[in-house]
This record gives structure tokens, C-alpha cells and sequence, in this order.
């Protein structure tokens, strides 16, 4: 099986549905926040504010390309990790795409609450960073609406997952 990489601003769930749809799909899980904090032994948030965006958007490209050398994969990513360097157009061409989306005020809701993000650490930026990047999440293979319950929202993306790849996943048991 293909590897999958869930995509969307922070705060629309990729990290909170990733580990679920994973194994409903009978696919290993992988969150590259994760993978990037245990690798570097700092989180992406400490990496923006010690050594700059630019050295984790190096950090992400690297891990992508590593990533690609295995298989059935479902992966959370950052929120940037699609639109910096070429990794959308690689996610595209060697994997599938599926983009979770929300309006800026739930996402912020969210967040208010959560962990700080240095990129999106107000409604304004937060609508701002929306805006730039729905160009390229809007290019995913699949587009999910997100829905504010939890349940739901979870059903919609293994749905529409299983509708993309049709026969696929059928009789899949943990061998793809
Ligand atoms: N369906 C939901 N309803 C309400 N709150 C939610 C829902 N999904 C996630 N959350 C909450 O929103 C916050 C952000 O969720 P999460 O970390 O999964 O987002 P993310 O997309 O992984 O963000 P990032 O891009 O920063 O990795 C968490 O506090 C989480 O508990
Ligand atoms: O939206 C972003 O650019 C980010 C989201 C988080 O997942 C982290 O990867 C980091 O805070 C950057
Ligand atoms: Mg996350």
C-alpha cells in the first residue's frame, strides 16, 4: 500500500485522527512533529525559535525524502510540511494526498487552547497563513470537509479514503 500523508493547517486534527485512521486502514502511523522531536531532540516549535524556519523546512524535505523509501505509511504531517520546498509535487507523484479542512475561526478555537505555534499564534496570522497555503493544500488527491465532532470527522476521512482507493483496501489485514 501507498504511504498516505494527511495535510492541513495546525489545529485541523492531523496529529489527534492520524494514530485511529491508521489502524483502521491496518497501516503503520507516523507523525513527523514526532519523528522531527525525536530525531533532533527539539520540537519543530523550539527549531523555528533557536535556529529558524528555514532550518526546519530543511529538516521536513529530509525526513520526506526518507520517508519515501518505505510503505504503508499513514502520516501525519506539520502544517507547513506540504508547502515548502517541492514536497507537495513529491507527496503527489510517489504517495496520496489527503487535505483536512477548516475555516480559520475553528482552527484558531483549537489553538487557543493547545500548544503555542510560533507561526499561527493569533486569529489574524493564523487567517493569513490559511490563505497563503490553500493553493497547495487544495491540490491534494482527497479533500475532506472536517466536521467538530471528533466521531464523525474520523468516519468522513477513513470514508473517503476507502472510496479513493476502492479495491484496494479491500482484504487489507496488515500486508499492503
Ligand atoms: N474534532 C475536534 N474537535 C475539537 N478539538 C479537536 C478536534 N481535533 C483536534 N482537536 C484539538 O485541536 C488541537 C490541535 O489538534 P492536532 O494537534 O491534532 O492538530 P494538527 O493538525 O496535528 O496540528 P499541527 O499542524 O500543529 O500538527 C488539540 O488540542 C486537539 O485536541
Ligand atoms: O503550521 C506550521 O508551519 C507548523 C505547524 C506545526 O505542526 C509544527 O510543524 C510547527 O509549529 C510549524
Ligand atoms: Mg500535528
Amino acid at each position: 500500500m501507498k504511504n498516505i500523508f494527511i495535510i492541513g493547517m495546525p489545529g485541523s486534527g492531523k496529529s489527534t485522527l492520524g494514530r485511529s485512521v491508521a489502524e483502521a486502514l491496518h497501516m503503520d502511523f507516523l507523525d513527523t512533529d514526532m519523528k522531527i522531536s525525536e530525531n533532533e531532540g527539539l520540537t519543530p516549535e523550539e527549531i523555528i525559535m533557536i535556529h529558524g524556519e528555514e532550518k526546519l523546512r530543511a529538516i521536513e524535505h529530509a525526513l520526506l525524502l526518507c520517508l519515501l523509501e518505505k510503505e504503508n505509511l499513514f502520516i501525519s504531517t506539520g502544517g507547513g510540511f506540504p508547502v515548502h520546498h517541492d514536497n507537495m509535487t513529491i507527496m503527489k507523484e510517489r504517495a496520496i494526498t489527503l487535505y483536512i479542512k477548516y475555516p480559520a475561526e475553528v482552527l484558531w478555537e483549537r489553538l487557543e487552547k493547545d500548544r503555542v505555534r510560533p507561526l499561527s499564534n493569533s486569529l489574524p496570522s493564523l487567517t493569513q497563513l490559511l490563505e497563503e497555503r490553500s493553493e497547495v493544500y487544495e491540490k491534494a488527491d482527497i479533500t475532506v470537509i472536517g466536521e467538530e465532532e471528533a466521531g464523525a470527522n474520523l468516519r468522513n476521512v477513513i470514508r473517503a479514503i476507502k472510496d479513493y482507493l476502492g479495491d484496494e483496501t479491500h482484504g487489507a489485514h496488515g500486508t499492503r
